[in-house]
C-alpha cells in the first residue's frame, strides 16, 4: 500500500522537480494529484512516463489525501496549507511562512530527521531555504566533531531561486545584450543580472542585512544548534541552476583539514571533490540534476586558531527544495505514517 500524494505548484520549477524526484526515488504512491493556479487548469506535467493534468488549488478537497508537497510561495501557502492540514493531509511546505514557528519542525533529514515527530502540532513540516539546506548538510558532521562557534558565509545564488521569472529574465537579458534594439530592463531583479552580480536577495531588514541572509542565520540555529553564530552575505549571480557558497568555519576545538575531509567523505548527502589541481573542484553547472551537496577547496584558515574554509555547491531546486521535501516525505512515511 502506498500514499495519496498532492503536489501543489506542479507547474513551477520546484513542483516539476518534485514530480521528477518522486518518480526517480520510486516513492510509494497509490494516487497523485497535481495542482496549480486556475490559470494553469488542464496544463500537462510529466510524472515518469505519465502525463498528468493540473487541477485548481482553489477548489481542491484535501480530504483523504496523506501528504501535500507545497511549492507556491508564502501568499498562497497562507491560504491553502491550513486547509490541507485541517483535512488531515500533512503539509510539507517549501515557503518560508512556517519555518520559524516553534510548533512546526524545520527539517533537513541528514541533520535532524528526528524532528519529524513534531509535525502533529499543526500537521505541517517546513522545508528550509535553499542556501541553508546545502550549508547545514556540510556543517552538521563537522559540528559533531569539533563544535562550531561561528560561520562566515558568502553565497553565489542562481536565478532559478527566483522562480520561472528569474530564469526567463537572465535568458532574455543575455540575448538582448547583443541586440541593442531589444532592451530588457530589470523586472524580477533590482539590477541587470546578465553579466553582473547583485548583492541583494529578498527584502532589506532594519539592520542592513537582507531577509535571505537572516534566514541562513535563523534556520541554521533551528536545524543544527542555537549556539552557532552565522553571518551571511547573499549574492545573485548569472547562473541558471546551482547555488555556491564560500564558507569559513571557526570551531571550539582544533580540526585538521585532512580530518575534516575524511569526516565529510563519510557524511550523508555529501560528495567531496577536492583535488588541488586545475578543475579539481565542483562548479554549479556540474551539480545540476544531482542529489549531493558537493564540497571542495577544504583548507585550514591559518588566520584563526581553529578555522576551516570550504566551497559548497548544490542543485538549489533539488537539495535546496524538491529533493529535501521528498526526503522529508520519505521520513514522514517511514517514521510516522508507515504505509509504504
Ligand atoms: N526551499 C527553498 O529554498 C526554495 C523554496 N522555494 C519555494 O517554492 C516556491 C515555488 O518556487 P518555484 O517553483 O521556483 O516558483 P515558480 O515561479 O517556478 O512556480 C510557482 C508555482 O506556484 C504556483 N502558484 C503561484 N501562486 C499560486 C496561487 N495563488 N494558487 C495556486 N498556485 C499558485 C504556480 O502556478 P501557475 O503556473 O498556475 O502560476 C507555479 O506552479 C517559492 O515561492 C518558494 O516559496 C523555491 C526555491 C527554493
Ligand atoms: N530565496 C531563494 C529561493 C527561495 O525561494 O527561498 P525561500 O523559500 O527562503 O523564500 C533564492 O532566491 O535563491
Amino acid at each position: 500500500m502506498g500514499y495519496r500524494v498532492v503536489v501543489v505548484g506542479a507547474t513551477g520549477n520546484v513542483g516539476r522537480e518534485m514530480l521528477n524526484i518522486l518518480d526517480e526515488r520510486q516513492f510509494p504512491i497509490d494516487e497523485i494529484a497535481v495542482l496549480a493556479s486556475r490559470r494553469s487548469l488542464g496544463t500537462e506535467v510529466s510524472f515518469g512516463d505519465k502525463t498528468l493534468k493540473t487541477q485548481d488549488l482553489d477548489t481542491f478537497d484535501f480530504t483523504g489525501w496523506d501528504m501535500a508537497l507545497f511549492a507556491v510561495g508564502s501568499d498562497a501557502t497562507k491560504v491553502y496549507a491550513p486547509k490541507s492540514a485541517a483535512a488531515g493531509c500533512v503539509v510539507i511546505d517549501n515557503s518560508s511562512l512556517y519555518r520559524y514557528d516553534p510548533d512546526v519542525p524545520l527539517i533537513v533529514p541528514e541533520v535532524n530527521a528526528d524532528a519529524v515527530h513534531g509535525y502533529s502540532k499543526k500537521n505541517i513540516i517546513a522545508n528550509p531555504n535553499c542556501s541553508t539546506a546545502q550549508m547545514v548538510v556540510a556543517l552538521k558532521p563537522l559540528h559533531d566533531r569539533a563544535k562550531i562557534k561561528r560561520v562566515v558565509v558568502s553565497t553565489y545564488q542562481s536565478v532559478s531561486g527566483a522562480g520561472k521569472e528569474g530564469i526567463d529574465e537572465l535568458w532574455d537579458q543575455t540575448k538582448s545584450i547583443y541586440n541593442p534594439t531589444d532592451d530588457k530592463p530589470p523586472k524580477k531583479f533590482t539590477k541587470q543580472i546578465a553579466f553582473n552580480v547583485i548583492p541583494h536577495i529578498d527584502v532589506f531588514m532594519e539592520d542592513g542585512s537582507t531577509k535571505e541572509e537572516w534566514k541562513m542565520v535563523a534556520e541554521t540555529k533551528k536545524i543544527v544548534d542555537t549556539s552557532i553564530k552565522v553571518t551571511a552575505t547573499c549574492v545573485r549571480v548569472p547562473v541558471f541552476v546551482g547555488h555556491s557558497e564560500a564558507i569559513n568555519i571557526e570551531f571550539e576545538d582544533f580540526l585538521d583539514e585532512d580530518e575534516a575531509r575524511d569526516i565529510l567523505r563519510e557524511a550523508p548527502g555529501v560528495m567531496v571533490i577536492d583535488k588541488r589541481e586545475d578543475g579539481g573542484y565542483v562548479s554549479p553547472a556540474e551539480c545540476v540534476g544531482d542529489y549531493a551537496t558537493f564540497i571542495s577547496r577544504i583548507r585550514q584558515d591559518s588566520t584563526i586558531d581553529n578555522g576551516i574554509n570550504l566551497w559548497c555547491v548544490s542543485d538549489n531546486l533539488r537539495k535546496g527544495a524538491a529533493l529535501n521535501a521528498v526526503q522529508i516525505a520519505e521520513t514522514l512515511g517511514r517514521e510516522v505514517l508507515k504505509k509504504g
